[in-house]
């Protein structure tokens, strides 16, 4: 059962309109498939009403009505008839699942508080609503008062309630506990059907989902993106790729359409998925290390059971100071690129110093990267003009200064000059070496472009594209760094170079 649009909807700062409940709410039951959804509180506020009997009308004309449920209090029918207004045809009861609760919170026994339940039962039977009772606070129930929790199963054992909803609502248990109390509550009620409400205050609500199951369980109660009041719920594509894959139990689930429904409820209410996320997260399907990638490409050999096609995702290898020749192999081969492995070398060259300087480097950037390193770099060795060294600075009130030092033809020359900016104190610097030790002037500055490579990230790469001009010739070069005025060096050495290569 999933209970996004209800307890999911408990996070803080989570709040749903009626639209978008009714979309998820659509997503979960054609596209998802599970099997029920808890979908609202009763009475909370006529926003909720009207997004409730939206869902129920297009529960009805789907004949999904039986697997829309709304949690309602022990108050006198008023929930009952909060339900019947919208259509809703299962009503989750909330009852109270420790001595503690029914005590302090409503000041009842619990010979009380089984006649109100009972009372209230029948009332939503008479209505025609199906009744499943949440026993809250029922793991505290059994720490403190197992007495209790076993009087009220006596007490409402044969009033035809469907389910018994057993809710860790503190997250207090962990999986010895959880396989203890189901075990102890099936021992007893061997007939009864039970769900288990799992809550991660000690990270534990999958594995406790795990072991209810293991230990009986015949339902659980998950989340989209594990939303949930304080630390929320087991996650709904956690649990369900542990059921399949560690137990071996069917489940009605799509695993194709959980990062889908992932996106719209991330997207709806506003809480980011972790990028590690295990089936959801951004980055869980990436690899970034050289050596795995090659054991990928020879056997698939780091991958598992949980691949990325199973969830309609892909796997990628992530480019950056652990990249390896194999895994830039395997994004050039995406792109379907077939390189010399010298270039190859290069590209991973080129790759790896980019990200020794914290560049995160994306699969977008990689055709940029490809051709800034094959379009216009020579050979090395045949580099006429190469930057030995500089040092630009940046101060305030000041203006920037450069110094270098660059060989040219094979000669060494240094050079300083201020400049109105970084770049422009460079090529100050730039033509007084050629002036002064070479009596050559460079051509002119026609065009300075920065931009960022399409599908790239402001935080990533960007790419300078100079352009300078002298009598009769254009020279256009383009260079890609992490950093503005290193990406514009980059692009002037190399013009730099198309002018002694062309002399
Ligand atoms: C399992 C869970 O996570 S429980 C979450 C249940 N859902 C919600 O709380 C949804 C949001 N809640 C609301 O909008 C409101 O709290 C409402 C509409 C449900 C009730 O609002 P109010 O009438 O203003 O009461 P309030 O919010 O102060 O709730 C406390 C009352 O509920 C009573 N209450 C607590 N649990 C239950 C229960 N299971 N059945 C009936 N009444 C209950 C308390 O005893 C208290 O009553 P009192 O004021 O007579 O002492």
């Amino acid at each position: 059962m999933d209970s996004t649009l209800r307890d999911g909807e408990q996070t803080s700062g989570v709040s749903f309109v009626p639209h978008e409940k009714l979309m998820v709410a659509r997503m979960l039951l054609r596209d998802v498939n599970v099997d029920r959804i808890e979908v609202a509180s009763a009475r909370v506020s006529d926003g909720e009403k009207t997004a409730v009997a939206m869902i129920c009308r297009y529960a009805q004309m789907t004949d999904a009505i039986g697997r829309v449920e709304v949690l309602g209090f022990v108050d006198g029918g008023r929930s009952v008839d909060w339900i019947a207004d919208c259509g809703g045809k299962v009503i989750n009861l909330l009852s109270k699942g420790s001595l503690k609760h029914c005590m302090q919170q409503l000041g009842k026994t619990a010979a009380e508080h089984i006649l109100d339940i009972r009372r209230e039962v029948d009332y939503a039977h008479s209505k025609g609503l199906e009744v499943n009772l949440y026993l809250e606070d029922w793991s505290n129930g059994m720490k403190d008062s197992p007495d209790y929790v076993f009087q009220m199963m006596e007490g409402l054992k044969d009033c035809g309630i469907r389910r018994f909803m057993l809710p860790d609502t503190l997250g207090v248990l962990n999986p010895m506990q959880v396989m203890e109390f189901f075990r102890t509550m099936l021992e007893c009620y061997p007939e009864t059907h039970f769900d288990f409400h799992a809550h991660n205050d000690y990270d534990l609500a999958v594995a406790n989902s795990l072991a209810a199951v293991v230990s009986g369980a015949a339902g659980l109660h998950v989340t989209v993106n594990g939303l949930g009041e304080r630390c929320g719920n087991a996650p709904l594509s956690s649990v369900q790729v542990i059921m399949r894959d560690q137990l071996g139990v069917k489940t009605s689930i799509c695993e194709d359409r959980l990062n889908e429904i992932s996106r719209l409820v991330e997207s709806y209410s506003g809480i980011s998925v972790a990028p590690n996320q295990p089936i959801v997260g951004e980055n869980v399907f990436t690899q970034v290390a050289g050596v795995h990638a090659d054991g990928d490409n020879k056997d698939r050999l780091y991958c598992n059971d949980l691949t990325p096609e199973r969830f309609g995702r892909k796997r990628e290898y992530a480019l950056g100071k652990a990249s390896g020749k194999a895994n830039i192999e395997m994004n050039l081969q995406e792109l379907g690129l077939e390189l010399e492995p010298e270039q190859v070398r290069q590209i991973t060259k080129r790759i790896t110093e980019l990200g020794d300087r914290k560049a995160v480097v994306t699969q977008e950037d990689l055709p940029f990267i490809v051709s800034d390193v094959l379009k216009h770099t020579a050979p090395e060795e045949a580099d006429k003009v190469k930057l030995l060294g500089y040092m630009v600075s940046l101060a305030y009130g000041i203006k920037p200064l450069a110094s270098l030092k660059v060989s040219i033809n094979g000669e060494e020359f240094t050079g300083e000059a201020t400049g109105d900016g970084q770049y422009d104190a460079f090529v100050k610097a730039l033509r007084r070496i050629y002036r002064d030790k070479l009596g050559r002037s460079l051509p002119d500055l026609l065009n300075y472009a920065v931009t960022i490579p399409p599908g790239g990230r402001t935080d990533a790469l960007v790419q300078t594209v100079i352009t300078w001009q002298d009598e009769n010739r254009i020279f256009r070069t383009r260079a890609l760094d992490a950093d503005q005025t290193q990406a514009a060096i980059n692009a002037t050495i190399k013009m730099l170079n198309q002018i002694e290569n062309s002399r």
